[in-house]
């Protein structure tokens, strides 16, 4: 072998070729390879956990319901206004109202607009069906002064991740809020608050007078609050009293909402597997790293940007222990000290790029390298090593950006336990995770934790994770010019 090839220089241009954040498994996409021995993952494996990308999540379905001016309609434009997240889309039962025919509308002081009878609860079912399965649906248009659903214009809404499902009646069929699988939650005000409220809200907003408002609730709106609405109180998960006043439950459901949305069917399986919370900022930066026109000098700055996030959330991650200072105003300030004993571990190449993020967290933070060579030795070939001699005694924040098949890093993480770094005691940062990988993984070191910024759609045949963003490492440090 001429010498060159032998080198460190060598190997880690060699190292440097596409980069699949792993190592080249034979066999790891055939049935016949034994998933443990290998650590790699059979494709069957994968379909019981990875959606296939044309395959419908369930969207998760929040019912909200309570009597009239309860606050109900506050409450979920509250919620939606609060999430800003063009996953969660609501759904008002009120949109569902059957217009009147002209003989109804004669006697109209005499229908009873809070009887189940006055929805059409089957197109209601229809509709959220259909959002369920992943369509778009229109939404019937409903004008409370002339109590007719308009014929020219309706509402879009569009398939989505949560649907919020609002009005007086939603639990009365068990199909529709009530159903198991969702959250239920009842808005609960005053009774004599509510009636001044529907006074107020009904002589403004709707047509109406005092008499005609008072008389259609002592006739119809009390009795059917109390035989339909009242019964459903025990299906509720969640009780918010004051309605659109009690900003506490209303935080708590945003909270619960933004978990539902962050959550990756691999965290609920994997419970060490942790996603920072999705925002617009986030989402953006993976907008812009993962186009392929981006500049180099903007790759580097959100890429930059990313890796600072998951750093910082990968060291929330460490344990602490109780520290109390005292305060300029003399008085006493319990908090926390940082764990001192860190250090963290690059997988050469790409891993090196998030070693700026590390120190700049962790002053003077030592960091090892790993340098795993994809090929030769059947993909799993350690080649070079250096890590601190007292790593065993340190929590170790392992940096990769991309995990891919997972080989790579399961063998990275080998080594540190042979060096005897506990496997609890190991973080491993990515800032884009293929569920492959993540299954690898976790199967191998199930008290490991893993922090990440997006888990992507899966592995392509050449083991590239899709939508992914292509070879890190080259885009990071410019060697992908050619
Ligand atoms: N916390 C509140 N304070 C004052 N007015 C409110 C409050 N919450 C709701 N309202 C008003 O009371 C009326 C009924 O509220 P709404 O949310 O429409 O109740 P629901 O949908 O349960 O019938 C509306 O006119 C609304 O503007
Ligand atoms: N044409 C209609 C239709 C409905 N109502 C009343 O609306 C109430 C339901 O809406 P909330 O926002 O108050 O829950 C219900 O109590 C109906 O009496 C109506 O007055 N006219
Ligand atoms: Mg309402």
């Amino acid at each position: 072998m001429p010498e060159e090839t032998t080198g460190i220089d060598y190997v880690m241009e060699a190292a440097s070729g596409p980069h699949f954040s792993g190592l080249r498994v034979d066999g790891l996409l055939s049935t016949t390879s034994s998933p443990r021995a290998s650590g790699a993952v059979t494709p069957t494996s994968f379909s019981t956990l990875i959606s296939d990308p044309t395959a419908h999540k369930q969207p998760f379905v929040i019912g909200v319901s309570g009597g009239t001016a309860s606050g109900k309609t506050t409450v979920c434009d509250m919620i939606i206004q609060q999430l800003h997240d063009q996953r969660v889309v609501l759904v008002n039962q009120d949109s569902f109202y059957r217009g009147l025919t002209p003989e109804e509308s004669k006697r109209v002081h005499e229908y009873n607009f809070d009887h189940p009878d006055a929805f059409d609860t089957e197109q209601l079912l229809e509709c959220v069906g259909e959002l369920k399965s992943g369509k778009s649906v229109h939404v019937p248009i409903y004008d409370f002064k002339t109590h007719q659903r308009s014929s020219e214009s309706f509402r879009q809404v569009n398939a989505s991740d949560v649907i919020i499902l609002e009005g007086i009646l939603v639990f009365h069929d068990q199909r529709l809020g009530a159903n198991p699988g969702h959250f239920v939650a009842l808005t609960d005000s005053d009774a004599d608050v509510r009636l001044a409220r529907r006074i107020r809200r009904d002589t403004v907003e709707r047509g109406r007078d005092i008499n005609s408002v008072l008389e259609q609730y002592a006739k119809f709106v009390k009795p059917a609050f109390e035989d339909f609405v009242l019964p459903s109180k025990k299906y509720a998960d969640v009780i918010i009293p004051r309605g659109g006043d009690n900003h506490v439950a209303i935080d708590l459901i945003v909270q619960h909402i933004h978990t539902k949305l962050g959550q990756h069917n691999l965290c609920k399986i994997y419970p060490n597997v942790y996603v920072i919370q999705s925002t617009f900022q986030i989402r953006g930066m993976h907008t812009l790293i993962r186009d392929r026109e981006i500049s180099k000098h903007d790759f580097v700055f959100y890429s930059d940007r990313l890796i600072r996030l998951v750093v910082e959330h990968g060291l929330g991650h460490l344990p602490f222990t109780e520290k109390q200072v005292i305060t300029p105003t003399d008085s006493v300030y319990t908090g926390v000290d940082f764990c001192k004993k860190l250090c963290g571990v690059s997988i050469v190449r790409s891993g090196e790029s998030m070693e700026n993020a590390l120190r700049a967290c962790c002053k003077g933070i030592k960091i090892g390298k790993i340098l795993i060579h994809r090929d030769g030795d059947n993909g799993k070939q350690l080649i070079y090593e250096k890590l601190p001699k007292d790593i065993s005694e340190r929590h170790v924040l392992l940096l990769d950006p991309v995990l891919a098949t997972g080989n790579s890093a399961n063998q990275a993480i080998e080594l540190l336990i042979q060096k005897g770094v506990p496997e609890s005691h190991i973080i491993f940062l990515n800032l884009i995770s293929a569920p492959e990988g993540i299954q690898c993984v976790c199967k191998r070191f199930p008290s490991l934790k893993i922090v990440t910024s997006e888990i992507d759609v899966a592995l392509n045949e050449e083991f590239r994770v899709i939508p992914g963003m292509g070879e890190f490492g080259d885009h990071y440090f410019g060697t992908d010019d050619d």
